[in-house]
């Protein structure tokens, strides 16, 4: 029921056109019914008869138009659901905030995807429903109007299997569900062997017990369930054909004596059960791609809801206004975050912070393991909302549901940083780009880079990636750089090239820089060192940084 409501939802004919395919062909059926059992008879059509002929193939053909014209709606309302599910998705998720999306995982996001392809069975399994239950209810009209008992004898028979089938349906759907629930897990552990091969390559005992603790056991497990379930319906299948040819010889051989019938009045109980068999195995048929389609539909709606959830799509701007105030000054105001555990509990709390940054600041962010540091700049950015407390920039607080427009200020390196593919940003990466070159060169990457058809090939090393992620910071032209350990990966000569050169040069370029990092022996190039301890700043001091030029000079050979 609830997927007739998602179709309705997105075409308000919806009902109005499954009505009336079911009105033309239920009229069809029935007078096609009638047609085998008056010929059989060897009466006449009661209408109309010479022209007998014309209504028969003229009915059909209505049939045939009206289920193909329906098929057709149907194929196209079902990719237009399918796939706007899959936008849907993706267009919630992208206004998650990263805390949530961390919580919801990647392979949930992942097997909801894929839950929406199997939407698309949905006009097959519909137009056999359809059609199938059509010519059962007019078959058993007719019988009723042929003969009540023998009507009454046939619904309590489908009655019957209509309760068999629903228990056996039960059993099948919760092993389908348990089979969709493995998927799930599947996927992360796939993830784990793509994302970590280099840790499974290093112990084989990580290797063994991934691949037989978990991989394979999770998918013997579902053979196991897979296999039961196709069994199962293949029994169904063999048990719905089979008793409805014990019906038939119930017909023949058992009914005429007990009702005292003759040929004539039992002839369209044979008629009806040979026409019924076909829809009926259909029906029965279906019922996997059903189950699936119900089960992949239940799913989605889980997942939607809580991206919903998280997405905040309430806050969601229609269309995101770009930042265009220059940077001055950025003030924290007893900022708190608290990580909670599964049971919602907090876990551990960062703050509460106050600072406040200006404009061409040069400031580093140190601390120990864990002491939130990672955290804190993630608060800067506005990748994380804040439990308490409030951000102030350029002497305005930024209320939530500005907080992507108020990202749009920062430029950031992340420590794990992700080089897109594509060129999402929409630079000019071109050769005869002079800003780009320059930048280029600023990174000492003329020689590695391959720069091709507006892209910039990607296949480097993790310190070439950062210089790279750099240049394109610098394309942002953004006012403020946040950098997570940005020098840690790069070589001792382009390390003290970064501290000495390239952050004085962002300085004169009007940019303010926070910098998470460990190098103390370049401490002296920050204006300010904040030290973070248990998730709080323990000390924020300001450095004389000596202009060291001969040294500079000698760094830009
Ligand atoms: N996703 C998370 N779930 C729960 N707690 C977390 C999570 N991430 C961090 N924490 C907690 O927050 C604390 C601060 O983490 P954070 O990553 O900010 O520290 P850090 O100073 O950047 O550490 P490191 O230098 O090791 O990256 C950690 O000690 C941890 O207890």
């Amino acid at each position: 029921m609830h997927l007739l409501k998602i179709f309705q939802s997105q075409s308000r004919f919806f009902y109005t056109a499954l009505i009336g395919l079911g009105l033309i062909n239920s009229f069809t059926f029935s007078v096609l019914l009638l047609f085998i059992n008056l010929t059989i008879a060897g009466k006449p059509f009661p209408v109309w008869a010479q022209y007998s002929w014309l209504i028969f193939f003229g009915l059909l053909a209505i049939s045939v138009v009206t289920t193909k014209v329906f098929q057709t709606y149907l194929v196209k309302l079902t990719q237009q659901i399918l796939y706007g599910y899959e936008l849907n998705i993706v267009d919630k998720l992208r206004f998650a905030t990263l805390s949530d999306f961390q919580k919801l995982g990647s392979e949930r996001i992942y097997t909801a995807i894929n839950d929406v392809r199997a939407l698309g069975l949905v006009p097959e399994v519909m137009i056999v429903i359809v059609n199938s239950s059509i010519i059962v209810i007019c078959a058993l009209a007719y019988l009723f109007y042929t003969s009540v008992t023998g009507g009454l004898c046939m619904l309590g028979l489908m009655l019957g299997m209509l309760f068999f089938y629903a228990t056996r349906n039960n059993v099948i759907r919760k092993n389908l569900g348990k089979v969709r629930d493995l998927q799930d897990k599947y996927h992360k552990y796939l993830l784990d062997l793509l994302n970590g091969f280099r840790e499974i390559k290093m112990s084989s005992v990580r290797n063994q017990n991934l691949f037989t603790r978990f991989i394979k056991a999770n998918r013997d497990t579902a053979k196991e369930l897979g296999q039961q379930t196709a069994v199962r319906y293949l029994d169904n299948e063999l048990i719905g054909r089979y008793s409805w040819y014990v019906t038939l010889g119930l017909v023949i051989f058992v009914l005429p004596p007990l009702l005292n019938m003759r040929m004539q009045e039992y002839s369209p109980f044979i008629v009806i059960v040979l026409y019924l068999m076909g829809p009926l195995s259909s029906l029965v048929g279906i019922m996997t791609h059903l189950n699936t389609i119900n089960i992949a539909v239940e799913r989605i709606q889980v997942v939607e809801e809580e991206i919903s959830a998280v997405s905040g799509s309430d806050r969601k701007p229609a269309v995101l206004p770009r930042a265009t105030d220059r940077f001055e000054s950025l003030v924290f105001r007893n900022i708190c975050f608290d990580y909670t555990d599964h049971l919602k509990q907090k876990a551990f709390t960062v703050g509460p912070i106050s600072l406040s940054i200006n404009k061409g600041e040069i400031i580093f962010i140190t601390g120990g393991n864990g002491s939130g540091k990672t955290t804190f700049m993630n608060l800067l950015i506005g990748l994380y909302q804040p439990s308490a407390g409030s951000i102030g920039y350029n002497g305005r607080a930024v209320p939530l549901n500005e907080y992507s427009t108020y990202s749009d200020r920062f430029s950031a390196i992340f420590t794990n940083n992700h080089l897109f593919g594509e060129n999402y940003d929409g630079f000019d990466l071109h050769t005869d780009n002079d800003e780009l070159m320059q930048y280029v060169d600023m990174m000492q990457l003329r020689h590695v880079l391959k720069i091709d058809a507006n892209k910039i090939d990607i296949g480097l090393s993790k310190g070439q990636s950062k210089r790279l992620a750099l240049i394109y910071a610098l394309m942002e032209n953004r006012d403020l750089f946040v950098l997570d350990e940005w020098a840690a990966e790069q070589d001792p000569g382009f390390r003290a090239y970064f501290y000495e050169v390239i952050l004085s040069d962002l300085k004169a370029m009007g940019k303010t820089v926070i910098a998470v990092t460990h190098d103390d022996h370049y401490f002296h190039h920050a204006d300010r060192i904040i030290k973070f301890d248990y998730g709080t700043i323990v000390n924020d001091e300001t450095v004389s940084r000596p202009m060291n030029v001969a040294k500079r000079d000698k760094l830009l050979v």
